[in-house]
Order: structure tokens, then sequence, then C-alpha cells
């Protein structure tokens, strides 16, 4: 690759004559003619200029978002400018150890593509004020300008700028370190900063060979997430954004967010943290899913803490807030607005998850986890939204053997089969049967951490006896109590019963009684009357 002084001599001698006339106008006439004279000079140098220049900014767009094209070709041209640019600067580090090399500002070199040759050239435009500070000035600029003859404009147009993308985004992949990336306060993501994530690199070492769970279940997530991963025109051709939801539930320990960092080594993608608590509203949602990069896993991890999902805790914290609520009105205004502002509502993450925003930049897995599936909304977790609902479980014994292989480096012993029944009878998480194979000192051997786990089996069974008698004995009684309440009701019911009768008795004989004494009262006037008469 030759370098860019090469681009003044295809100029040809017109544009050589025209900077000699120039200079020697600029040295010997009176200022006020060169200012007019200028005018002119630069109309025939455009005019008489061969070439074509496209300029590539750093950021682009409204919001200021870093230009993917621009990452590309900074890839690209870093494989190019290793061996030719004299000014390079060591920018990224990959494996911690290799520092990868780009070309530095105002440097230039050249390319060739299908016999074309092309000039590539870094720049960096200042702000016209400067001001003193710590941080890096937000307006200052970055662009890369591409400059090819103007009877290539088609070729460079059409084919040469798509292999460039293609190339960079091959070198990046291939480069990139995976990061884990968690988000940041709103209040962060202007100023010097001006980010939504932070992150740091994804190391965790996981896999699906170190995952110990059910055999079956576990080659089926592994070809799902391939599948998904190769499905680019699959899902063009369906009509479906390419983007897959997992929701993995199950008891603590169990293996969750082990499954994903899994995922994530199997597919080489990067792992965004979605802490749902620290989003105040559906915008910052829909703004921070908008700044992940494709070929990524998001996860939001016990979904069920993190939203409200039913609306009762909505009610709960109205509640909560009348308790101690301000008397001051502009206090209580300020607190409303408060509680009106921190809200990411269901249906703000459904429109996240699957609405039309969802298809924005290729590729994603989105997984939620949860220890209580019961809790969730059926419209968070139906299919189309979380795709495929995985159990993580007790460990069965496919899961011990995994354990016992890599933590052990053993396919069989004598006490497997004395493992594998009491693990039918009694339920251990994996992280605890983990725990218990793991060799605690160098005198640790594979015999005395099997027997470990026998050991914790046996307990934990006789635990979970103990448990299940006492749970019938505190039901027994409270059967008990329930019959003994039911009685005590009947019986006041019955004597209250028995009161009403001696009462209903008591207000007959009255009534009977008066009755008669009415009837002997008339007998008497009667008689009285017929005496008189
Ligand atoms: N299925 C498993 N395979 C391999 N290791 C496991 C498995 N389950 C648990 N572990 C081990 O136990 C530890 C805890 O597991 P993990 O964090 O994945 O559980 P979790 O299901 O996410 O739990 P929580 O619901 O509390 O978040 C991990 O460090 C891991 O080494
Ligand atoms: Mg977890």
């Amino acid at each position: 690759m030759a370098m860019v002084g090469e681009l003044w001599s295809h100029l040809g001698s017109t544009m050589g004559t025209l900077m000699l006339v120039y200079t020697l106008f600029k040295q010997f006439f009176p200022y006020h003619l060169q200012v007019s004279f200028e005018k002119y000079f630069h109309r025939i140098v455009r005019f008489a200029y061969p070439y074509v220049e496209i300029t590539f900014d750093e950021f682009t767009g409204e919001r200021m978002k870093r230009s993917e094209a621009y990452s590309r070709i900074k890839s690209y041209l870093s494989d190019k400018s290793t061996a030719s640019a004299k000014r390079l600067k060591a920018d990224v580090v990959k494996d911690s150890q290799s520092p990868v090399l780009s070309m530095d500002s105002n440097e230039e070199i050249t390319d060739e593509f299908q016999g074309v040759k092309v000039w590539w050239s870094a720049h960096r435009t200042l702000p016209k004020t400067q001001r003193i500070s710590w941080y890096p000035n937000d307006d200052e600029k970055k662009y890369y300008r591409l400059t090819v003859h103007k009877r290539h404009r088609e070729l460079i147009t059409q084919s040469y700028i798509s292999h460039v993308m293609m190339e960079g985004k091959e070198i990046e992949t291939k480069r990139r370190q995976r990061k884990l990336y968690s988000n940041n306060p709103s209040q962060n993501w202007y100023g010097y900063r001006r980010s939504k994530w932070s992150n740091v690199l994804f190391e965790h070492p996981a896999t699906f060979d170190t995952l110990a769970m059910d055999a079956k279940l576990k080659e089926e997530i592994k070809n799902d997430l391939i599948k998904f991963s190769k499905g680019k025109d699959y899902y063009a051709r369906i009509g479906k954004a390419w983007k897959r939801g997992y929701l993995l539930y199950g008891p603590p320990g169990t293996g969750k967010s082990s499954m994903i960092a899994a995922m994530a080594n199997l597919l080489d993608y990067d792992v965004y943290d979605l802490e749902l608590t620290a989003v105040k509203e559906n915008t910052e949602l829909r703004r921070l899913l908008l700044d992940t990069s494709s070929k990524s896993i998001i996860v939001i991890e016990d979904i069920d803490c993190s939203i409200d999902l039913t609306g009762q805790r909505e009610k709960k914290t109205e509640k909560d807030g009348n308790e101690d609520e301000p008397s001051d009105p502009v206090t209580k205004r300020v607190k409303e607005e408060e509680k009106k502002e921190s809200k990411v509502t269901l249906s703000g993450l459904l429109n996240c998850i699957d609405g039309l925003w969802s298809s924005c930049g290729g590729e994603r897995i989105i997984v939620f986890t949860t220890n209580y599936v019961e809790k969730l909304d059926p419209a968070l977790i139906r299919k189309g939204r979380m795709d495929k609902h995985i159990e993580l479980s007790y460990c069965c014994f496919d899961a011990f053997k995994v354990f016992a292989k890599n933590y052990l480096e053993i396919d069989s012993h004598s006490l497997f089969g004395e493992i594998e029944s009491l693990l039918g009878e009694t339920n251990m998480t994996p992280a605890d049967v983990a725990e218990n194979l793991m060799p605690k000192s160098d005198y640790d051997d594979v015999e005395t951490c099997l027997k470990r786990l026998v050991e914790a089996l046996e307990d934990a069974k006789e635990e979970a006896k103990k448990k299940a008698e006492d749970e019938a004995r505190l039901k027994a009684e409270k059967e008990e109590e329930k019959q003994k309440q039911k009685s005590v009701k009947e019986e006041k019911e019955q004597s209250g019963k028995d009161d009403k009768e001696v009462k209903e008795n008591g207000v007959a004989l009255e009534a009977a009684e008066a009755k008669e004494n009415g009837v002997a009262l008339e007998a008497a006037e009667a008689k009285e009357n017929g005496v008189a008469h």
C-alpha cells in the first residue's frame, strides 16, 4: 500500500500549475486583490479537482450516538495502517495483553479495491473556543475521509463501502472483548461521561459444559440458541424481529445466572444486565434498550421484584405514602411528582420487548429470571415474548454427574448408586451439591468429597422428613382447632335457638293470658250491662 503523498501526483499538471499561480499571487499582489482572487481560485480548483471526498463522522444523529460505520472503518483501517501508517494509536486492548493499533489523527493511508486506488485520512477538529478542563472536550469531532477519483464514484459508493463495512465488522467481532454492561442512573447520561451503560470485561467462566443439568434439556437449549444465532434470513423471511426471549425460573442456587453466562459464552454475545429499579420511566427504558449493541443478551434478573406486575405494589406504596403524608402542599406535590416519575409500567416493558422499538438493532436475546414464576403476569411471559420457558430445578443425577466430572474428574464411583437414590428422595440445589463436592483442602480426595455429599444428602433427607412431620402435626393441630371452633359455634347457635324458643313460648303464653283476660272482661261488662237493662 502506497502513502497518500501519491494522491497529489495523480492530480496532474493542471492542479500543480494552479497551486503555483496561487502561491505567486499571494506573494506578489496586495491584500485587497488577494481576497477577490481567492474566491475565484477556489471555484476553479473545485472545478478542476478530479476527486470525490466522503466523510464519516464519529458521532451521528440527534442523540449523538456513536456511528457504527465509523467504528467499522476504524477496525478495517487498523489492520491496514499497522503495516503502513507512520503514527499509530494504541487504544483498545485485546485479551488484556495485545494493544490494538489504529491510525492517528492527520495520518493518511491508501487502499486498493478491484484495481482502484482510494485514500483514507483520519481527522480531528477542535472547537473554536478553547476552555481549560480536566475532561476531554465534548465538542471535539473526529472523522475519517475517503478520497477517490470521480470516475470510480459508482464502484466506491456501491461496492467498496459495503466491503469495508463487512470486513470491519468481521475484524471487530474477532477482536472484541466481550463486555458486561450495567445501566447508569439517568442523571449520569449526559455531560462528560455521556453514557447510559457502564461496562467491565465479561470474563465469566461458565459454559454449557460446566452447567449441571438434565443432559437432554441442555442439548435442546444449546440447539435452540445456535439456531437463533444463525437465523437472520429465516427471521427476515417470516417477518419477525430477530430476537428471542427466555424465561429462566427456579429456586435460588439452581443455575439461572450461570446459564446466562453460558449462553453469552456459547454465542459470543455481550451481556446487558438491566436493573429496572434504577430506570425512572418507560421512555428511559426505551432509550437504554436502543443504546444496546446487536449480538447481546439483555438480562432482567428477579423480574418479579423489579416491576409492578399486578398493580398491587402501586396500591401498597400509595397506602404507605398516606401514613406519613406531608401536610405542606409543596412537599406533597413534589412527592407526588417523584412517585409519578419513578415508574416503568408493565405495558412499557412489554412494548420494549416486542413493540416496534424492539426490532431496532439486530439480533438480541432477552432473558428474565425469577424464583416465583407463578407471580408473573401471563401477558409478560406469553410465547412470542418469552419464547422459551426453562425450569431450573433441584439437582438430578445427570446434573450430579456433570459436577463429578468437572470437580473431581470422575465418571463413576461405588458411591454413585447411593447418591442417585438419595437425589431421587430429597431436594438439594446444584449450588449446595457443588459446595459439598468441592475439595476443601489438598488432603480431600474423591472419596472424602463424595462421602461429604452423601452425609449432606442424608441430613437434608432427615431434615425434610422432620419438616414434613412438623408440617403434618401443625396441620393436624390446626384441623383440630378448627373442629373445636366449629363445635363451639354450633353449641352457641343451639343455645341461641333454645333461648329463642323460650322467648317465643313466653310471648305466646302472655298473649294467651291477655286474650283470656280480655274475654273475661268483656263477659263481665256484658253481664253488667244486661243487669242494668
Ligand atoms: N446448574 C448448575 N450448574 C453449575 N453450577 C451451578 C448450577 N447451579 C448453581 N451452580 C453454582 O451455584 C452458584 C449459584 O448459582 P447461580 O447464581 O447460577 O444460581 P441462581 O439460580 O442464579 O440463583 P438466584 O436465584 O439466587 O439468583 C454458582 O456459583 C454456580 O457455581
Ligand atoms: Mg441469579
